[in-house]
């Protein structure tokens, strides 16, 4: 267990009674280092020795340990916590200034201070009477979903006078992950609002991504979308570039894009583009035209309506519910207990539904590209490490696979475990009976009979979130969860959550590689052996053989 503020604790301690250095009297570092340094203690005397065996006993404590709201049901009863230790953890949210950041947030301040910006991705999904909503973002839904009408009831036609039905969206990251998330959740349950429309995403730049995603697709009843903040992303570009020359001559009435960047979308040849403001950070963006114009392309207005509504009810219940009772606040403080306190650096997000299998790459991004930061929001070192590594996948084959490691492995690996309520058959029923023995075998373990290769400790913590149904609603409303919780788990760090300068450094580095200024020699040796393959591989195409034997 890390000790970063010892000295504080000590001083606090020297001089007296708890009360006489009550919160009131101290400064806020101060007053957040002994909010720490408290549940550190607690957790150090109180809680780290006891085995989850003998918590989950306690069946007044395993209440206490729950929460619901949205259709969404916590237990975090398999958390190394107790009841006390709850009361600590929302001591340091209070110290942290969570309630007070998160209104600051609605009231639209600038919470990025490094970009200057406001973080408003609430107000998209706002109805237009909140008192957060912005005009221009619902005048920018009711466009989107104008266009969504018109494509599917086959007004919208193609160069050739076909109607565009099937749908490309190109982008990355956030541009991406979001939209193809959901798209993935919704695909079962609104089949037949698809109605046998197609939405294919691309966003490796790899050039066989490109080639999957058209196969089988006319271009001719094909609408592409190309996605982009800031319409400069390398990947993007060039796989619009590849798109584009597939749509061939007349492409224009087959593209739109979705963008911050309008003149730079007109450059590029789009003439229907729509926008969203800077105030809406890319991983956050799927309630933007980001994500709504390709879903509701997909599968209608009344989907997205409901995916909005689902994290609306979401955005009311984070900034009402008190700290004790709120689902975002109790996530992050789970999170931050697992990262900061018993100092674990990965969490798996395990979904038991196989419509929630992108969830986890979804989460790694927002996660790990808001809180994977090195200094606190003023730019001071860390003195202990923000984020986790997050990871993960859908559903039962991972217990043949990695959960090995989870629990035997001597890392231990908080689980966050996902599991769903809707679902008919004795299929689903064994879907959720694993649910459920997952964390029970995790938590409890089993002695092996004495044998030490049989052998699984247990004390392993996870929680337990249960949707009612994956709907566009629910889809909305934990999406929503999971950015609020990242949001609050970042302020919890102290770090700026809706910055990412880390990922710029590897973009440029790949231009200088590709302006013939490679960083290293190591680089250099590998371009060489790269450019020496493709030339060994044309010789022999141009011999006749197929440079198979290279
Ligand atoms: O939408 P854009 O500007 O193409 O950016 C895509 C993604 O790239 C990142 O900036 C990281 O490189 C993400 O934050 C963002 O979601």
């Amino acid at each position: 267990m890390r000790f970063a503020t010892l000295a504080l604790l000590a001083a606090t301690r020297a001089a007296g009674t708890k009360s006489s250095l009550g919160p009131a009297a101290l400064a806020p570092q101060q007053q957040r280092d002994a909010a720490i340094d408290a549940l550190r203690h607690h957790v150090n005397e109180e809680v780290e020795q006891r085995h989850l065996r003998d918590l989950l006993e306690d069946e007044a404590r395993c209440n206490a340990c729950t929460a619901e709201a949205c259709g969404l049901y916590l237990d975090f009863a398999r958390q190394k916590v107790t009841v006390h230790t709850i009361d600590l953890l929302i001591n340091v949210a209070r110290a942290c200034n969570v309630e007070e950041k998160r209104d600051a947030m609605f009231r639209g301040e600038v919470m990025n201070p490094t970009e200057n910006r406001s973080v408003r991705h609430v107000s998209l999904r706002a109805t237009r009477g909140d008192p957060y909503a912005i005009e221009e973002a619902q005048d920018t839904l009711d466009r989107v979903l104008d266009f969504a009408r018109a494509v599917r009831s086959r007004h919208v036609r193609g160069s050739s006078g076909e109607a565009l039905v099937d749908v490309v969206a190109i982008g990355i990251g956030g541009s991406s992950l979001g939209p193809a998330c959901v798209h993935e959740a919704l695909a079962s349950e609104y089949a037949s609002e698809a109605d046998g429309r197609r939405l294919r995403f691309i966003a490796n730049v790899d050039p066989v991504e490109t080639e999957m995603a058209l196969r089988d697709l006319d271009p001719a009843s094909t609408l592409v979308i190309v996605i982009s903040k800031t319409f400069t992303t390398k990947e993007t570009m060039l796989n619009a570039a590849l798109v584009k020359t597939w749509l061939g001559e007349q492409y224009e009435s087959h593209m739109c894009a979705v963008t911050a960047a309008a003149e730079k979308a007109r450059a590029f040849g789009c003439e229907r583009i729509f926008g969203f403001g800077d105030y809406v950070g890319g991983r956050y963006s799927v309630w933007s035209p980001v994500g709504c114009l390709p879903l509701a392309l997909q599968y209608g207005v009344r989907p997205v309506r409901e995916l909005l509504r689902g994290a609306r009810a979401m955005d009311l219940h984070f900034r009402e519910a008190p700290l004790s009772e709120n689902l975002p606040v109790l996530l992050a403080l789970v999170g931050f207990l697992n990262a900061f306190i018993y100092e674990r650096d990965c969490r798996a997000v395990l979904p038991y539904a196989r419509a929630l299998s992108l969830f986890p790459r979804y989460v790694q991004q927002l996660e790990m590209e808001s809180n994977g930061k090195g200094v606190d929001v003023e730019g001071n070192a860390l003195t202990e490490p923000a984020g986790e590594v997050v990871f993960g996948e859908a559903g039962t084959p991972g217990q043949h696979s990695f959960y090995q490691l989870l629990h035997q492995g001597l890392r231990v690996v908080p689980c966050e475990f996902l599991g769903v309520c809707q679902g008919d058959g004795e299929n689903h029923d064994e879907l959720f009976r694993n649910f459920c023995a997952q964390a029970d075998a995790l938590a409890l373990g089993d002695d092996g009979g004495g044998d030490n290769h049989r052998r699984c400790p247990g004390d392993r913590p996870s929680l337990s979130l249960m949707l009612d149904r994956v709907d566009a609603f629910h889809v909305g409303a934990l999406l929503a969860l999971y950015e609020h919780r990242t949001a609050a788990q970042g302020w919890l760090y102290g770090v700026n959550s809706f910055d990412q300068f880390g990922v710029e450094l590897g973009k440029r580095l790949a231009g200088l590689i590709e302006s013939g200024d490679a960083a290293t020699a190591s680089t250099r040796a590998l371009l060489a052996r790269y450019r020496a393959k493709r030339v060994a591989r044309m010789e022999a195409l141009a011999a006749g053989g197929g440079g198979a034997s290279e």
